[in-house]
């Protein structure tokens, strides 16, 4: 398979997220502690840590798929998390790829971009046709346009969903554990996209179990632990000599 994510319509690179004394809570169970972030625009930060330590919760806060309880999240100089926001407009900023998919089942290919480009960005059909070609052909999928997404692999479907995500020119690429799902000889495809990606300075989030792509693609890595951030730092720092024990124990179980 080859996958050539250069030729896709330009994206607006650099925005940064920062992530503000962010806390939020399900019920009386605090799964985010205080988290201080600054995730540089045109950097990939990957996020790692153990299950249930508030990655994905952390994560969706920068959409308001999740709401915190307190802090704020900005996207450049937007407060997302300001309740006047627009935040149709602020998620229209924001592209995201989860674990499973979500793609509309009876839907083709073409058709689940296309939507979201005529709805949101109201693009005319024939040009919006021609954007979501674009870009699945930047995801190798040339020729299955048609397909749906019963009749494609999985990660064919993810490859879609990035497609989808991609076409809508997103400022902010956030990944929550796109490959976890994958049989493990698909996994290598779709991180070699995302890698493709990080490579051409779009910012992107990644919650993710996948070492090597975090060592190989990122600028910074970040390990939560029952909702507090432990440790910051470049992946040569991060896995070369990391300082807490915790994060030196969960390395030396996961590596
Ligand atoms: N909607 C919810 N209601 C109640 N508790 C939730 C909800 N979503 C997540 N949690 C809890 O919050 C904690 C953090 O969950 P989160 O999914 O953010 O962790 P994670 O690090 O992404 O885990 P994993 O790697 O297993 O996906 C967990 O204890 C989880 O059970």
């Amino acid at each position: 398979m080859t996958t050539q994510t250069t030729s896709q319509a330009p994206t607006t690179h650099g925005t940064p997220v920062t992530f503000d004394h962010v806390n939020k809570r399900f019920g009386r169970t605090r799964v985010l502690h205080d988290i201080c972030l600054e995730v540089p625009g045109g950097q990939t930060t990957c996020v790692v840590g153990p299950s249930g330590s508030g990655k994905s919760t952390l994560l969706r806060c920068t959409n308001r798929l999740e709401e915190p309880d307190e802090g704020r999240v900005l996207l450049g100089d937007t407060d997302v998390t300001d309740r006047s926001a627009d935040i149709d407009a602020v998620r229209a900023r924001i592209g995201m790829v989860f674990q499973t998919f979500n793609l509309f089942p009876y839907r083709t290919a073409l058709d689940n971009i296309t939507l979201a480009l005529r709805r949101v960005r109201k693009l005319p059909a024939d040009e919006a046709a021609e954007r979501a070609r674009t870009h699945l052909a930047s995801v190798g999928l040339a020729g299955l346009e048609h397909r749906r997404p019963g009749q494609l692999s999985g990660g064919q479907q993810q490859r879609v969903a990035i497609a989808r995500a991609l076409a809508m020119e997103p400022e902010v690429m956030l990944f929550d554990e796109a490959t976890s799902a994958l049989d493990p000889e698909l996994v290598k495809g779709v991180l070699s996209i995302m890698r493709d990606l990080a490579g051409q300075g779009m910012t992107m989030i990644v919650v993710t179990h996948e070492m090597r792509f975090a060592q190989e693609a990122a600028g910074q890595v970040v390990f939560l632990d029952h909702g507090r951030l432990i440790e910051k730092a470049a992946p040569d720092k991060f896995f070369g000599a990391p300082e807490s024990p915790r994060l030196q124990a969960f390395l030396s179980a996961v590596t």
